[in-house]
């Protein structure tokens, strides 16, 4: 599995700085929550990590390393096995619980036998069992947003940038998606979670808070 590595990383969007230039490391196996208020930076900050920001929106400045790998554009963090969670689910309202699962997996060339069992479980996991055949237009924000984090949980990610993934569950719910993560890590995957939650926080293994786009870490890093 794979370490996260992030160096002199900065985001601006136009003339507003949203992070200050700042070093991540987060070894495989770990967990790392970053806190804020709103507006901190805390979402720009994982979409840097996810090298997901498209250079007419955001400047980014530094260096994301994967593995030890440079990881330069999207496509190439996706290959190498990060995987974002963002905030507002992005998924497809016209699909089912089990088609935005599913469907990823696919195109990730994953054999239909085993993206069917994987999605299966990573509904499961999640607490969807029973609702897979609702279109996601149909399911609440709480399910939506479990249903975006059980396609990353199907890809079974290196990394994992889940960004607000328990904002919109009730405290059984909350419970298990924070359990989710922390398997995840202990599989080996290196796990960020952008959170308001003081719970979901004092969880993990570091806590690295932003304040206007300045990081300092509350907690950690993680050796
Ligand atoms: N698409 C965008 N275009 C312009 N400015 C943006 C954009 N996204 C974020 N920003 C700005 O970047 C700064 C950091 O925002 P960001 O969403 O990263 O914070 P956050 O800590 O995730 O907030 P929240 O907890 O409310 O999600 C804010 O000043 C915000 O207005």
């Amino acid at each position: 599995m794979s370490d996260l590595q992030a160096t002199g990383l900065s985001v601006a969007w136009g003339g507003v700085v949203a992070v200050r230039p700042l070093d991540l490391a987060v070894p495989s196996g770990a967990v790392v929550a970053v806190t804020g208020p709103s507006g901190a930076g805390k979402s720009s900050l994982l979409w840097a990590l996810a090298r997901a920001l498209r250079p007419a929106a955001a400047s980014v400045t530094g260096t994301v390393r994967v593995g030890g790998s440079v990881v330069d554009d999207h496509d190439e963090a996706a290959r190498r096995g990060v995987v974002l969670v963002p905030q507002r689910n992005a998924l497809s309202a016209t699909l089912t619980a089990h088609e935005s699962v599913l469907v990823p997996l696919l195109a990730h060339r994953v054999p239909a036998t085993e993206a069917w069992q994987r999605t299966d479980e990573a509904l499961g996991r999640v607490g969807l069992t029973g609702s897979e055949q609702h279109l996601v237009d149909q399911l609440s924000g709480g399910q939506q947003q479990r249903v975006a984090l059980a396609r990353a949980l199907a890809l079974r990610p290196e990394v994992l940038l889940a960004d607000e993934s328990t904002s919109e569950l009730d405290a059984g719910n909350r419970e298990l998606v924070l359990a989710a993560l922390h398997e995840e890590a202990a599989r080996g995957a290196a796990v960020v979670l952008a959170t308001h939650d003081p719970d979901a926080a004092a969880g993990a293994g570091a806590v690295l808070a932003l304040d206007e786009g300045a990081a300092a870490w509350e907690r950690g890093p993680v050796a």
